[in-house]
């Protein structure tokens, strides 16, 4: 009897239900693989035939986070609105002159005064800006001329990995590549961002200030101020005029240097008591020359030979270093000697890791022969090294003073300037004065500024002073005039008071300090 193999049949085919899911199962995690894999090959195949192509088609162009070359390709990109349309920020209350082309509301450009701005003493005038800075952190492709570019962002500390990693005072380098087979593209691209940080700069100072680690020559932290007028200088027009051509002539004649052998740089030293106008002079001068300033300040202590010596390596030609408190490098040494003498008389002054010979040999290095501009400042004349004045080093050297009478007149005439028309003929006329009416009003400050000018003691108020003085009386040149014989006795009162206090406790201290040599006898 035939009998249908329904229970083999129907074993069999629990059998094959049993199997048939691991079976289904290995199937699927080996094509899973097989499949990754193909994906995996064909992304390297890819990757590797787009190395090739970029090897020999692409041209690639770094450029280093604090030098200049750098700062024009961010401003190209920020006024081609490469971040445009960014979605990573960072939010700050700085303003900068940079269009990053990012929409916002107006609301957040100017944020309204909140409460607590308003209890800090902030009354709402002048409400702080916010500002969306984009985050450079993925490559961006972008069109400039009818050209292709990537940028892209690496920090050559973290070797090679992606992504702009600045913080910490690492170093920023950016890489674009250029997708083009001419290399005029390429400078095309950065003669136009050159231009264009020219142009954008042209009303503006701008001063770098190292960042650290000194060591790697890296000036990225920029200030820019308004370019101050050559008028608003208030120092003897001779000396003005003598420092302009000077400069002027210096970075006219490079090739009479290089003719004769001489490095080509010119070094400057401006001395005189503090608020004199030292700095001001600098900044004036880089202004009306279109330069730009490398400021180091000796007396804050932080920087020592192999740093100085890498940032001053580091500066371009044609541009103002600027070594401020040069007298604290000498004057480490003039201390350690002192102390070594067990001199109970040498007081506390700041002191710079630098050292002298660290200080000469920066200056006359590589490098600074290539039309550098250096200007020191210094408080103390006395306490700088002859090797450090010498003819080569220090070609012109300026003597600062508190104001002389011509410059409390002239300062006192560009101090109420702008109000001839209203402040005295015309007092409260809100009309607009006539030329005439003008005139006589001008020809009245002039006599008041004689007048004002007769009463300041020569040499004894700088500038910042007597502009504190003014400002009081900012709206009446007269009230100012009566005023000033009574504000020059009650300072002078002050600062005798102060003069004696100081005698008193250095009369003190050495005899504390010679009393204290007697018992160790
Ligand atoms: N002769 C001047 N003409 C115009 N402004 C001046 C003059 N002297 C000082 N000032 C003003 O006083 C302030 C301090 O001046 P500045 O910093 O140039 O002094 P400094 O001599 O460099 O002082 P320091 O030795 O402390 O560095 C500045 O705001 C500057 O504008």
């Amino acid at each position: 009897m035939f009998s249908y193999p329904q229970t083999i049949g129907s074993g069999t085919g629990r059998g094959w239900a049993q199997v048939s899911p691991a079976i289904s199962y290995a199937f699927g995690i080996l094509s899973w693989r097989a499949l990754n894999f193909v994906i995996g090959l064909g992304r390297r195949i890819i990757e590797w035939v787009w190395q090739r192509i970029k090897a020999l088609f692409v041209i690639t162009a770094r450029f280093q986070k604090g030098d200049q070359a750098y700062d024009w390709l961010m401003l190209l990109l920020a006024e081609e609105r490469v971040w445009a349309s960014s979605c990573d920020f960072k939010v700050v209350t700085r303003s900068s002159r940079r269009r990053w082309g990012i929409k916002q509301s107006p609301h957040a450009l100017y944020g309204s005064p909140t409460p607590s701005s308003l209890k800090a003493g902030d009354h709402g005038s002048t409400p702080s800006r916010t500002e969306y800075v984009p985050q450079y952190r993925s490559p961006h492709l972008f069109r400039y001329k009818g050209h292709w570019f990537e940028i892209d962002c690496t920090s050559e500390r973290e070797g090679h990995s992606r992504g702009f990693r600045g913080r910490g005072g690492h170093r920023g380098s950016q890489r674009r590549s250029v997708y083009s087979f001419r290399m005029s593209t390429l400078n095309d691209l950065v003669e136009s961002a050159r231009k264009l940080y020219l142009e954008f700069s042209q009303p503006h100072v701008t001063i770098r200030q190292p960042i650290q680690p000194y060591q790697e020559g890296n000036w990225s932290h920029v200030v820019t101020k308004y370019r101050r007028p050559l008028d608003s200088l208030i120092i003897e027009e001779s000396t003005k005029t003598m420092l302009l051509d000077d400069v002027k002539e210096f970075l006219g004649s490079e090739s009479w240097y290089t003719d004769r052998g001489i490095p080509y740089r010119r070094g400057y030293l401006l001395h005189g008591p503090p608020g004199t106008g030292k700095t001001a002079t600098i900044y004036t001068l880089a202004g009306e020359l279109g330069l730009e300033i490398y400021a180091l300040t000796m007396s804050e202590g932080l920087i020592n030979d192999a740093g100085l010596k890498a940032l001053i390596r580091a500066v371009p030609s044609h541009a103002i270093l600027l070594l401020e408190d040069i007298d604290c490098v000498s004057h480490s040494l003039r201390i350690e000697q002192d102390e070594a003498m067990n001199d109970p008389q040498s007081r506390p002054v700041s002191k710079s890791a630098v050292t002298l010979s660290g200080l000469l040999n920066a200056i006359d290095g590589v490098g600074t022969e290539q039309g550098r501009l250096i200007f020191c400042t210094t408080n103390h004349l006395n306490h700088l090294d002859p090797a450090l004045l010498r003819p080569g080093r220090m070609d012109v050297k300026v003597e600062y003073k508190a104001a002389s009478q011509a410059q409390a007149r002239t300062l006192f005439t560009s101090f109420f300037a702008d109000h001839t028309g209203s402040s005295l003929s015309l007092h409260n006329n809100t009309t607009k004065p006539s030329p005439e009416s003008a005139a006589v009003a001008a020809a009245e400050v002039e006599e008041l500024a004689h007048e004002f000018s007769s009463i300041i003691p020569p040499h004894e108020f700088i500038i910042p002073d007597l502009q504190g003085y003014l400002f009081l009386h900012r709206k009446d040149p007269q009230a100012a005039v009566n005023g000033v014989q009574e504000w020059v006795d009650a300072k002078m009162k002050e600062r005798n008071e102060r003069k004696q206090r100081m005698i008193a406790k250095r009369k003190k201290r050495v005899g504390v300090i010679s009393e204290a040599m007697k018992m160790r006898k």
